[in-house]
């Protein structure tokens, strides 16, 4: 929990939006010239920060504002002829300060504003006013005060509809989907309920939508699709509210225009290059709309529904194997279709190699666990052999492998996002009291979207292979294993924890194999003797804090002492 909350706080100082744009200087000194520089701007959660422009790279940081400290950003007025790498300024106050920004064109400065504004909206003192023209020469264009603290001139239009107490999503494309930390405003954490179409049904008019017989519906206030128009002439986008008159909720279709510019529009005045950025625009303002557009609606077809009512029971027909995806300690791992739709991963058990009815008698305790990032189960077959298991299908397989073959284009925050992805579902498993027993990154998949779920969770108590589960066997993942556990096999999700430094460690190596100059007995007497394994070269001194408090220990001495009593009566 307690890395699960720093790895959150990492996730902060993720870059939002990073550009190149020219700053004024801030006329420290009255009569000093105004001059302009470009500088390569950066905004976090926490800060704007900006940093000299060496060839695109960031050079030396130049300064930082708090977003905690900002009053207010709006756009400046161009009241005088300026040049056309000056068109689109915004302004930021904050203490008693102002700072000139230019966008290079309305977009990008649309893309800023919106940005700012929204991490700015729950500020403690936003400005009601300000001044549209700039603060130029010794007075403000707009209203010709000559004192620079002078009342503001211009009532505030924009920022009023950011400040709201109900949390809004996080920007597109930054969306943590399952944030659960209590005490941090701003999270949604999104109460789908499912619907399911009994029957298909062709949408009439201008408020149905037109559904599909078994196939699931999100209904959630703000839930949308764009979907091609049924007349096949466009898009639509469909998006579903309570705020109107019927309590159970409407959905309301608008086609998305097209201008002769080739400009896209919902509603007239805000019109755009391309139908993603009108999406994203109206996920923050409902510009006309009965509401913003606050949560895509998936209906993927690929994906098994989750209510199986206990059913865990599957039918081998139903299955069709598609393709081998690797194999493991129970066998081979198999691609395959389930009722002809649905992609599933199949472990196809080999004889021998698992306590079957045991795992069974868990197997319908497991189907029950059921997160974002834990690989679901979703069924068995189990009247012939061999035995299925039924899973999610992760269609970019396991992490290890991920790792090591696309791990260079991954960043820093990507990272930071994959083990956060990992200490959410153990803190799942961890409340559940659900210890998973061989957390590694060859453990883990990855989904299409680069989501990391945790699978094999509590699997390790079926395998039957004295080298896999006796500590002293040569298959036991010693490297992921705590003190406790090599010394008295002491299971906990304390030894979870230990492992998930490790699949830290894994991460950040880039799937090294850790404690790659040693063997299994060697690791044992260094992990025992207080050795640990070295900061990876990707991690930070903040990063590698966080893997190696996994690895602590309450008192070296007493497993020391335990360990040598065990050696001596084995003797
Ligand atoms: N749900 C899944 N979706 C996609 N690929 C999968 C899935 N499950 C397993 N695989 C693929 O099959 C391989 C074998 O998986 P399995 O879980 O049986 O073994 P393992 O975890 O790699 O090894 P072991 O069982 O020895 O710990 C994985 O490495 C992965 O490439
Ligand atoms: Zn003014």
């Amino acid at each position: 929990i307690c890395a699960a909350t720093k790895l959150y706080y990492i996730q902060m100082e993720k870059p939002l939006l990073e550009e190149v744009m020219l700053k004024r200087s801030q006329q420290k000194r009255k009569m000093s010239r105004v001059n302009y520089k470009e500088r390569i701007f950066v905004l976090t959660k926490t800060q704007l920060l900006y940093y000299n422009n060496k060839n695109g790279k960031k050079g030396a940081k130049k300064g930082v504002v708090e977003i905690q400290k900002i009053k207010c950003v709006e756009i400046v007025n161009l009241d005088e002829p300026t040049p056309v790498e000056r068109q689109y300024p915004i302004q930021i106050v904050y203490d008693e300060v102002i700072l000139y920004l230019f966008a290079k064109d309305e977009q990008s400065r649309t893309r800023w504003l919106n940005a700012l504004k929204y991490e700015i909206r729950n500020n403690q003192n936003l400005a009601q006013k300000y001044h549209c023209g700039f603060w130029k020469h010794g007075k403000w264009l707009c209203c010709k005060q000559t004192t620079k603290s002078a009342p503001c001139c211009t009532f505030e239009n924009m920022g009023s509809k950011y400040r709201s107490s109900l949390p809004l999503p996080p920007l597109p494309g930054q969306q943590r989907k399952h944030i659960q930390l209590p005490d941090i405003p701003g999270q949604e954490k999104a109460s789908l309920k499912m619907v399911e179409a009994l029957y298909s049904y062709d949408g009439k008019g201008k408020t149905e939508i037109t559904v599909m017989k078994g196939k699931k519906y999100f209904d959630k206030e703000g839930g949308f699709i764009v979907r091609e128009s049924n007349q096949g002439n466009g898009y639509v986008v469909s998006v579903f509210t309570k705020a109107l008159e019927d309590k159970k909720g409407t959905i309301r279709h608008y086609h998305i225009n097209l201008t002769e510019e080739k400009k896209y529009f919902l509603a007239e005045d805000h019109l755009f290059d391309t139908i993603p950025e009108l999406i994203k625009y109206h996920q923050h303002n409902s510009g006309g709309l009965v509401t913003r557009l606050r949560q895509p609606v998936t209906i993927k077809t690929n994906k098994v529904p989750v209510s199986f009512d206990g059913e865990w029971e599957l039918k081998r027909k139903d299955i069709k194997l598609l393709k081998e995806l690797g194999s493991g300690q129970f066998g081979v791992v198999q691609l395959g279709m389930w009722k002809q739709k649905y992609n599933v991963a199949i472990k196809m058990i080999k004889e021998g190699s698992m306590s079957e009815d045991e795992f069974l008698e868990e197997a319908e305790i497991m189907m029950k666990l059921k997160h974002p990032n834990l690989v679901q189960l979703y069924g068995v077959c189990t009247k012939e052999y061999p035995i299925y298991i039924v899973t999610e299908f992760m269609s970019n397989g396991c992490l290890l492998s991920y790792l090591k073959s696309d791990g260079k284009t991954l960043n820093q925050f990507q990272f930071v996002e994959m083990c956060y992805d990992i200490t959410d579902a153990m803190t799942y498993l961890e409340d559940l009291q659900f210890i998973h027993r061989d957390l590694a990154a060859r453990n883990c998949l990855v989904d299409k979207t680069l989501t990391v779920k945790v699978s094999d969770f509590g699997m390790a108590r079926y395998v039957l292979d004295d080298q896999y589960t006796s500590s002293t066997g040569t298959k036991f993942p010693v490297k992921w294993s705590s003190p406790e556990i090599i010394s008295f096999s002491k299971f906990s999700s304390k030894s979870d924890v230990w492992a998930f430094g490790v699949l830290m460690w894994e991460i950040f190596t880039l799937g090294k194999m850790p404690y790659d100059l040693f063997n299994g007995c060697e690791v044992v007497q260094k992990i025992l003797s207080g050795y640990r394994l070295y900061r990876p070269q990707l991690a930070s001194d903040e990063i590698y804090c966080i893997m190696s408090s996994c690895w602590k220990e309450a008192s070296m001495k007493l497993v020391a002492d335990a360990v040598c009593c065990r050696e001596k009566s084995s003797n």
